[in-house]
């Protein structure tokens, strides 16, 4: 039996690697500890709860509104979105600093995973905004179609964002499981020019453990291929993503240059980028 100096409250044993009868092996407790520390980090992170997305979800532009983002000029609607794409972003780079270990990595390549990964995940999290029964998607506090981006001149992009964002509803994640497919989209060993590649090999290892666990937990198993299948059509969004925004700059080189977000050149664009902006 245990000894009663390890039974804390309703007869919950405290945790003791030394004790035999120990109800937590390390790695189950650090697992659950390291789950509970991202989903709390993804939650913080996320501007807006779930209820109060599910709550706005019919909030939608009038013809006059979706008329008056259509007669923006090309250049102003790119500048529009590139505030806004910035600002998902740095909730993505807070959420990045809050996984445990990420700050523990040198500069130079928690700058290489942002750079390659916060755009992956704020199509991630978009799926927490959209509205797959009308194909709308939260966006400057009212839900908008696809019509409502026209005058950026992406079409094709921004039926891809949508139709991501369709696919990723109908996995139905649980806050969890997007919280650690996040960090797993982040936390990628892939990257080039990574300088501790072992290091973040190591990391990836505990999140991989902590997703299978859970899916277990949860008996979805299938899940784990579909989400790994995911990762592909990220980075093909992705690079279409800075394929526009390369035609766009061909175009428009002073809007990019003097106007956009200083976070979003440098994340973005070929630009080496600085550390005073993550
Ligand atoms: C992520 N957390 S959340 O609480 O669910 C949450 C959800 C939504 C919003 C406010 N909407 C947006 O930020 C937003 C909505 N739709 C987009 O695109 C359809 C956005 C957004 C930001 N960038 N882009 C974007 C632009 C161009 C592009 F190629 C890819 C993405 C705030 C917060």
């Amino acid at each position: 039996q245990p000894s009663p100096d390890q039974t804390i409250g309703m007869g919950i044993r405290s945790y003791d690697p030394e004790d035999p009868y120990c109800p937590y092996r390390p790695s189950l407790l650090h697992i659950e500890e390291l789950c509970d520390s991202i989903v709390r980090s993804h939650r913080d992170t996320s501007q807006f709860r779930l209820e109060e997305l599910q709550a706005l979800r019919w909030k939608l532009f009038s013809r006059e509104e979706i008329h008056a983002y259509q007669s923006k000029s090309v250049d102003e609607m790119w500048q529009h979105c590139a505030v806004r794409l910035t600002e998902a972003v740095q909730y993505v780079v807070e959420f990045a600093k809050r996984i445990p270990g990420f700050r523990g990595l040198g500069q130079n390549d928690q700058i290489t995973l942002l750079k390659t990964g916060s755009m992956e995940v704020v199509l991630v999290r978009m799926s927490r905004c959209f509205n797959t029964e009308n194909s709308t998607v939260f966006f400057d506090g009212k839900f908008a179609s696809t019509e409502l981006f026209k005058s950026l001149g992406c079409g094709d992009l921004m039926v891809a964002v949508f139709d991501f964002a369709h696919s990723m509803c109908a996995l139905r994640l649980t806050e969890l499981q997007m919280a650690l497919f996040s960090s797993l989209v982040l936390i990628n060993t892939d990257r080039p020019c990574l300088e501790d590649r072992g290091r973040v090999h190591r990391m990836r290892k505990d999140l991989e453990g902590c997703l299978s666990h859970m899916l277990r937990r949860d008996n979805q198993e299938s899940l784990q291929h579909k989400l790994y299948q995911k990762v592909s059509v990220l980075q093909s969004l992705c690079s279409l993503h800075v394929e526009k925004l390369h035609w766009f700059s061909q175009l428009y080189p002073l809007t990019v240059h003097s106007v956009f977000p200083p976070l979003y050149k440098e994340l973005f664009t070929s630009d080496l980028p600085s550390v005073d902006s993550l």
